[in-house]
């Protein structure tokens, strides 16, 4: 699935109509026909629908839905709450077929009249303002927001509630807060930010025919689905051997902190890694083999001076290694050259993300790929930006800084963003609140580091692993566990039943 800007949307829009042959006119037919037809599904003929129409297209979705829904016996009225001359071209047209339908239109100018007439209905289809919406919200349809949202009435936003943006970065003015959101061909970006995916309520996107060609024209953002997992996920070779299933190594962990290393470790193996070794200091080795039988362990000397070579040759045996959970923040030696010395992609998190930031000023050269998992406030640190800041343009500052410092930005959140260095990006939005605990982090920089370590194109392994590690809150969550109790080490148990969907 894609995930588009408002820029996007209107350039897929323009492709399929001059390119593929499909008038602006049928585009709007077949986006009302779909919503009417969940409408239908959803709801019941005793509930009263109102649709409220404004000037743009946004408002022409309004006028075929209330006419499919008119056809299939829903008592349902159009108010427009424009100007007659305002509405033109296709959602004209359109309108023009629901008068000759010879079913009610009000024309609405005052918020009041518009108060006193939904007090007579259950639900409001909000077909007022689509993706063309600009600037501050004026009046009168602000007010009239104000009043559908006060009404206490079930909403339905088409394509994203009016007076949404949906393109990051800009201030919520005046909004729908929707229950629900029929999105037309492909969410828009404000779908996964935290202060505007509230407005959305719950989702559901509409095919309204538009060719894949027209979507590959822009090339936009992917939003990673179960579909796109099994096409990617790297197949089990009947013949493979411990070898041919990846070695990787997890370096973290000071004498106080075995936890991390050791949930990293674990989900490395679980995720089926050939083989995980668990470079730590002297102190964790018993606490962590103790636990975890099937790694094996590389004592970690020279925190304070550099790596010996005995290390480095450890290191150059690697398919890929995790660097960072539970190492402390002081000294930044050690991950210099940990990437300057090995040619297999590099995962950095945690406390590993302080060190890299001190590299950052000294532009440290690899060949190979650098991926670094930060959740907000670690991206804030590493940006010299706000938490706030990032909140509101998660895709634009991510992707400036994976090409800014050629790194995979894995921005961890409740839709996490993954960036290539070229500027390509993933959301995964698998998962839920009980993720939001100590070790999950952990647990998902193992997972990654197994998927490195067996797919060559690190984006697609980023995301199948960002999958797998949201996928296993879900399944735990809806079967036996629920969001307060989950805890990071039945995440890594939860992988097992992921997998089995996944063959
Ligand atoms: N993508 C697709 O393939 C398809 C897309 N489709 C649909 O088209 C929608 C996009 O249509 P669109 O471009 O006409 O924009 P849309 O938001 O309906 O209206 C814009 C008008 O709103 C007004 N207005 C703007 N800002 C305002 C403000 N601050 N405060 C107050 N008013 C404001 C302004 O009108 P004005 O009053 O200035 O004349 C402006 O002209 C899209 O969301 C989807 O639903 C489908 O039909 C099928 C195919
Ligand atoms: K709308």
């Amino acid at each position: 699935m894609y995930i588009v800007t408002a820029e996007e949307m209107y350039e897929i829009d323009r492709y399929a109509i001059e390119k593929g042959g499909i008038e602006g006119k049928i585009l709007m037919e077949n986006a009302g026909s779909q919503v009417a037809q969940q409408l239908t599904q959803t709801f019941t003929k005793r509930e009263k629908m109102a649709v409220l129409v404004g000037s743009g297209n946004n408002g022409g979705d309004g006028f075929v839905i209330a006419r499919y829904l008119a056809e299939k016996g829903f008592d349902v009225t159009v108010f427009q709450l424009v100007a007659d001359e305002k509405i033109k071209g296709d959602a004209a047209f359109h309108k023009h077929l629901w008068l000759n339908t010879s079913h009610p239109l009000y024309q609405i100018t005052e918020p009041l009249e518009l108060k006193q007439h939904l007090c007579a209905y259950d639900i409001i289809i909000d077909a007022i303002l689509g993706i063309g919406v600009l600037g501050e919200i004026r009046e009168p349809i602000r007010s009239f927001i104000n009043v559908i949202n006060q009404s206490g009435l079930v909403k339905v936003a088409i394509d994203i509630p009016s007076g949404l943006p949906a393109n990051e970065g800009i201030h919520v003015d005046k909004a729908i807060k929707a229950d629900l959101t029929y999105i037309i061909d492909a969410p828009k970006t404000t779908v996964f930010l935290e202060d505007t995916s509230r407005y959305y309520g719950k989702w559901q996107v509409m095919n309204i025919g538009i060719p894949d060609a027209a979507h590959q024209s822009c090339n936009p953002n992917h939003l990673w689905r179960k579909k796109d997992v099994l096409a990617s996920f790297p197949k089990r070779d009947l013949y493979a051997h411990k070898g041919s299933n990846g070695k990787g190594m997890v370096i973290g962990g000071q004498a106080l902190m075995p936890g991390s290393i050791l949930l990293s470790a674990r989900a490395a193996l679980r995720s089926g890694a050939g083989l995980i070794t668990v470079a730590t200091v002297r102190e964790n080795i018993p606490i962590v083999a103790s636990q975890c039988v099937e790694a094996t362990y590389h004592l970690l000397e020279g925190f304070s001076g550099g790596f010996q070579s005995r290390n480095r040759e450890a290191f150059q045996q690697m398919d890929a290694i995790a660097f960072g959970m539970g190492i402390g923040r002081q000294n930044a030696t050690m991950l210099r050259e940990l990437l300057e010395s090995t040619t297999c992609p590099v995962l950095i998190d945690a406390d590993g993300l302080y060190h890299w930031k001190d590299l950052l000023r000294s532009q440290v050269k690899r060949d190979a790929p650098t991926v670094i998992t930060p959740h907000f406030g670690e991206m804030a640190m590493l940006t010299d930006r706000s938490v706030a800041e990032l909140k509101q343009n998660p895709f634009s500052i991510s992707r400036q800084f994976a090409q800014q410092h050629q790194v995979y930005v894995v921005l961890k959140g409740k839709n996490t963003i993954i960036t290539a260095p070229d500027g390509e990006q993933i959301v995964s939005d698998q998962g839920n609140a009980g993720l939001a605990k100590g070790g999950t982090g952990d647990v998902l920089s193992g997972i990654l580091l197994t998927m490195l370590m067996q797919h060559q194109n690190v984006l697609i392994a980023l995301a199948n692993g960002c999958y797998l590690h949201g996928t296993s809150a879900e399944y735990l969550v809806e079967e036996k566990h629920s969001e307060i109790d989950l805890l990071a080490t039945d995440v890594i148990e939860g992988l097992s039943q992921v997998f089995r969907t996944l063959s």
